[in-house]
C-alpha cells in the first residue's frame, strides 16, 4: 500500500449534528455560534446551557478525529493479538460466498468488449441512470460473518479494523472495480485504489435513520445483511450539484443478500426503522485519480495531511494527477 493521506478538512467540515439536521463547519465555538445561529434559534437552542450539548458534541468528535490514527492502530493490534480467529476462512474472499448472477455479472465486466447496454442485461433492477442493484453475498457468508463478528460490529469498528482488509480489497479490485469501470467512468470507477468499509446498525432504541448526505466516496457498494425489521427504506435524490427542491427523490427498499451500487456524489439517507434490527455493510470506494483534483467534502484541492492505513484515499501522485486531468472531469459535475 502506497502512501494516503486525508484532506486538512477532516479536522473542520463535516461535522454531523443530528439534532440540527446539519453537517457543519467546526473550526471554534465561537465560530460555530456565529454560523449557526439562526440554525441553532431554530431548534429551539436559545441558551448557552443548551447549546453546550452541542459544542460538547463537537469537542469529542474533533477529538475522535484527531485520534483516528494512533486508536485504529491500537484496536487493529488488539484484536489481531487477543481474538482466536475461530473460522479464519471467512476473511477472504471466495468465489464460493457469491452469487452466481454476480459473478456472472462480473465475468462480463471484465470481457473487452463489454458496454453499458451489456451489463443492465445482468443487473437485478435498475433505476434511471442512477442506481442499481444486484445479487452479491450468498446467504452461508452472512450467516457466519454474524455468527463470529458480532460483538465486535457492537463496537462500531471498521471491517479493516477486525482483520477484513484483504477481503474487501478482494471485493474492490477484483469485482467492484470491473463493474465500476463501466457503469462509472467519469468517478474514477476503474480505478478504484482505496476503500472504507463498516457496517451501519438501525435499532429502535438506537439509531433509527440517516439524514440526507452523499457519501466521501466516489464509488459506493451498500449490502442488506438482514431482513428482520420494517421501516429504514434507503432513499435517493440526485447528485449533490443539484438543489434540494429541484430533485425527487425515490425509494428503494434493501432486499437481504442484494448490493446497491451507486456513486458517492449521489445524495441519499434512510429512513426511519419502526422495529427489528437492519445491519447493511457500506463500502466506500475511493479513486485517488478523481478526488486529488478536488476534495469532495470542502470542495477545495485537497491540503494533505499524512495519516495511517487509507486515511480519505488521496495519494501524493502529482503525475497521476496531471495525467487525469486531461481525460476525466470529475465526479461532482456529472
Ligand atoms: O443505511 C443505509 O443503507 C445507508 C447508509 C449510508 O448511506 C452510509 O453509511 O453512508
Ligand atoms: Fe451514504
Amino acid at each position: 500500500m502506497g502512501d494516503f493521506y486525508v484532506c486538512s478538512c477532516f479536522y473542520t467540515h463535516n461535522f454531523y449534528i443530528k439534532e440540527l439536521g446539519l453537517h457543519a463547519i467546526y473550526i471554534s465555538n465561537e465560530q460555530f455560534l456565529n454560523q449557526y445561529s439562526k440554525v441553532l434559534k431554530q431548534h429551539g437552542y436559545s441558551t448557552a446551557e443548551r447549546t453546550q450539548s452541542i459544542l460538547s458534541q463537537l469537542e469529542n468528535e474533533l477529538q475522535r478525529r484527531e485520534n483516528l490514527g494512533p486508536a485504529f492502530l491500537h484496536r487493529k493490534a488488539v484484536i489481531r493479538e487477543k481474538y482466536k480467529m475461530l473460522h479464519p476462512e471467512i476473511f477472504q474472499l471466495k468465489t464460493e460466498f457469491l452469487q452466481p448472477e454476480f459473478l456472472n455479472l462480473v465475468n462480463y465486466c471484465k470481457e473487452s468488449d463489454a458496454t453499458v447496454d451489456g451489463v443492465m442485461l445482468y443487473l437485478e433492477e435498475t433505476q434511471g441512470y442512477i442506481y442499481i442493484t444486484f445479487f452479491s453475498f450468498g446467504p452461508l457468508y452472512i450467516f457466519m460473518l454474524f455468527g463470529i463478528y458480532g460483538h465486535f460490529l457492537f463496537l462500531q469498528l471498521s471491517m479493516d479494523e477486525i482483520g477484513f482488509n484483504d477481503f474487501i480489497t478482494t471485493l474492490r479490485v477484483e469485482y467492484m472495480q470491473h463493474i465500476a469501470r463501466l457503469l462509472f467512468p467519469e468517478c474514477g470507477g476503474g480505478n478504484l485504489d482505496s476503500h472504507k468499509a463498516f457496517i451501519v446498525k438501525y435499532k429502535v432504541g438506537e439509531d433509527l435513520d440517516l439524514g440526507y448526505h452523499y457519501d466521501n466516496a466516489e464509488v459506493t457498494l451498500n449490502v442488506s445483511l438482514t431482513d428482520s425489521y420494517q421501516g429504514g427504506s434507503l432513499y435517493f435524490g440526485d447528485m449533490r450539484t443539484v438543489p434540494l427542491p429541484d430533485t425527487e427523490c425515490s425509494e428503494y427498499n434493501h432486499v437481504y443478500g442484494v448490493g446497491v451500487l451507486h456513486r458517492g456524489q449521489h445524495m441519499h439517507g434512510a429512513l426511519p426503522i419502526y422495529s427489528g434490527l437492519r445491519y447493511n455493510l457500506i463500502t466506500w470506494m475511493r479513486s485517488s485519480k478523481i478526488r486529488n483534483q478536488l476534495c469532495p467534502m470542502c470542495n477545495n484541492k485537497p491540503d494533505l495531511v499524512k495519516t495511517v492505513g487509507y486515511g480519505d484515499g488521496f495519494t501524493s501522485d502529482v503525475q497521476q494527477t496531471a495525467d487525469v486531468q486531461q481525460t476525466a472531469d470529475v465526479c461532482s459535475l456529472t
